[in-house]
C-alpha cells in the first residue's frame, strides 16, 4: 500500500490489497518490562481477524497502540493507511474501539450517550438522531434506550460500547473481549453484527480468549506469545495443528463401539458428549467419518476437540515450553 506520512493515504478496500491494520515490528518498553518485542500482523478491509494469545502476551497493548492511547516504542503502525502516533485524530476519524469494560456515564441514557459520542464525532447533527435510533435498534437496545445506563445489564452495556464503536461508521473496528458477559444469544447476535460489518468493508481485528467464537467468528487469525507474534494463518489453515484428537458421537453407543473397534480404533474417554479417539490428521480422520457412515453408525457429531483453534493455540503454547 501506498502511504505519505502525514497525508490521508487513499486505500481501495475494493482494491483487496490494502489492509485497514498494519503492523510491523512493534515494541513497547514499560520501563524495563518488555510487553510487545515485535508484533506483526495485518486485518485486512472486509475480513474478521482474530487476535489470540494467553494471558499478558501483549493483545491489550497493541490494541490501545492502534486506538492512539499509546505510542510503540519501535517498529511501524498504520490503521486506515494512517500512523496512529504521527496522526492520532486522523486515526481516531476512522477507527471505532471497544474497549473490555465500558467506560460509561451512568446517569446517562443509551440515546444521550450515543448522542453525547456522535457529537463529540461532529456528525452533522441533523443526522445524529436517526444514527443513534439506528445504532440502538441494530445492537437491540431499543427498548432500554430511555432508561439510565447505570440499569443495564453487563451484557446490555457491551452491546452499548459496540454502538458507541460504531457510531461514527469506521473503517476499521479493534474490539478487546467483545463477547465477555454476553449470554449465547447476544454472543451470536454479535457474531452477526460483526460479520455484517465485515461484509460491508470493514477491518475488524478482535481479541477473546473464547476460542470457540472466534473459530466461528474470524476469517484470520493472528496468535502472539510474549509479545510476539508467533503465527499468523487464515482460520482453515489452523487445521494443521490438529493435536489433542478428534471427538464422536453417534445415536447408538454398541454401533459406534462395534465400528470402532472392528477398525482398530480406541476410544481415549467415553463421555455423554461423545467417544474421544486419539489424534490423526484431517484426512485420517475423514475417511474413518467415511467409514462408520459406511457402517451404518447414526454418526451425529465428528470433529475436534475443543476446536481447531484451541488445538492450534495449544500446540503453539507447547512449542514455546
Ligand atoms: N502500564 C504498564 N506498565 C508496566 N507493564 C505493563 C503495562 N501494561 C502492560 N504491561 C505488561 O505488559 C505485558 C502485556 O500486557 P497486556 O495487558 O498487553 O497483555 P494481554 O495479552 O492483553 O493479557 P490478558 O489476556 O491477560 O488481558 C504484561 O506482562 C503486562 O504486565
Amino acid at each position: 500500500m501506498s502511504e505519505e506520512a502525514g497525508n490521508d493515504v487513499v486505500v481501495d478496500p475494493v482494491a483487496g490489497d490494502a489492509a485497514g491494520i498494519v503492523v510491523r515490528g512493534v515494541t513497547r518498553r514499560f520501563g524495563s518490562a518488555e510487553a510487545l518485542r515485535g508484533i506483526d500482523l495485518s486485518a485486512p478491509y472486509g475480513q474478521i481477524t482474530a487476535l489470540v494469545g494467553p494471558n499478558g502476551a501483549g493483545k491489550t497493548t497493541l490494541l490501545l497502540i492502534l486506538a492512539t492511547l499509546l505510542t510503540p516504542t519501535s517498529g511501524e503502525v498504520r490503521v486506515a493507511g494512517l500512523d496512529p502516533a504521527t496522526d492520532p485524530d486522523g486515526v481516531r476519524a476512522r477507527m471505532g474501539w471497544m474497549p473490555d469494560a465500558l467506560g460509561v456515564y451512568e446517569q446517562l441514557t443509551p440515546r444521550e450517550y450515543l448522542t453525547f459520542f456522535a457529537e463529540a464525532y461532529r456528525i452533522d447533527p441533523a443526522a445524529v438522531a436517526g444514527r443513534v435510533t439506528g445504532l440502538l435498534a441494530r445492537v437491540h437496545l431499543a427498548e432500554h434506550a430511555d432508561q439510565p445506563v447505570h440499569v443495564l445489564s453487563r451484557g446490555q452495556k457491551q452491546r452499548l460500547g459496540l454502538a458507541r464503536a460504531m457510531v461514527h461508521e469506521p473503517r476499521v473496528l479493534l474490539l478487546d473481549e467483545p463477547a465477555a458477559g454476553l449470554d449465547p444469544r447476544s454472543r451470536a447476535e454479535l457474531r452477526d453484527l460483526l460479520r455484517e460489518l465485515a461484509a460491508s468493508g470493514v477491518a475488524v481485528l478482535v481479541s477473546s480468549h473464547i476460542l470457540s467464537e472466534l473459530e466461528e467468528l474470524a476469517d484470520r487469525v493472528v496468535f502472539v506469545a510474549e509479545g510476539r507474534t508467533v503465527e499468523e494463518d487464515e482460520i482453515a489453515g489452523v487445521a494443521r495443528f490438529v493435536v489433542s484428537g478428534w471427538r464422536v458421537r453417534a445415536l447408538d453407543d454398541a454401533a459406534l463401539t462395534a465400528a470402532l473397534t472392528a477398525r482398530g480404533v480406541a476410544p481415549l474417554a467415553t463421555s455423554a458428549a461423545g467417544s474421544d479417539l486419539p489424534p490423526m490428521s484431517e484426512t485420517d480422520a475423514a475417511a474413518l467419518l467415511a467409514a462408520l457412515v459406511g457402517d451404518d453408525v447414526p454418526v451425529v457429531a465428528f470433529g475436534p476437540i475443543g476446536g481447531q483453534l484451541e488445538a492450534a493455540y495449544l500446540a503453539l503454547n507447547k512449542e514455546r515450553r
